[in-house]
């Protein structure tokens, strides 16, 4: 899978150690910066990762912060962007089977590194489940262009 992925300063290392697992995983892994530990401003970073997501350059996007919470607000400020906060596998399958995300956020103050290689991996092969969940998704997207208008 193509793979898009951005940090700020608090989810740099978990970056480098996620982009070198994804690899070895055998996913091409889009590095969009930070790249270093240097303080930034992540939405620039999260619109990025974003846009390669709904322009088609990536299939999916995964954004490391490190409470993960600013980046899914301004992730899911992007129009056909479904941004999921996960800390654990169970969460991690919801944010797939019922919302269809497609971009994942990872706190790294939170997560032990081996824990985020867990979710990373459960994200990238949990199917959407479709059905109810697809007309919930309908009408997110409604709510998204009807905001879009006002
Ligand atoms: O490290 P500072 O700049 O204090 O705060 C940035 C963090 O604030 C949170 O919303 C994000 O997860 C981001 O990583």
């Amino acid at each position: 899978m193509r793979i898009a992925i951005a940090a700020d300063h608090n989810g740099y290392a978990l970056k480098v150690r996620l982009t070198s697992w994804l690899t070895a995983q055998g996913h091409t892994v889009d590095d969009r910066g930070s790249h270093s530990e240097d303080t930034v401003d992540y939405p620039p970073l999260c619109a990025d990762v974003c846009r390669q997501v709904t322009e088609g350059h990536a299939e999916r996007g995964i954004v490391l912060g490190g409470s993960g919470l600013g980046e899914t607000v301004a992730c899911n400020k992007i129009r056909g962007i479904r941004a999921g906060l996960c800390h654990d596998l169970w969460s991690t399958r919801i944010s797939r089977g019922n919302n269809d995300s497609n971009v994942l956020v990872l706190a790294a103050k939170i997560l032990a590194p081996e824990d985020a290689e867990d979710i990373v991996g459960t994200w990238l092969t949990t199917p959407f489940k479709g059905g109810v969940h697809a007309r919930r998704l309908e009408q997110i997207a409604a709510l998204e262009e009807e905001s879009a208008r006002t």
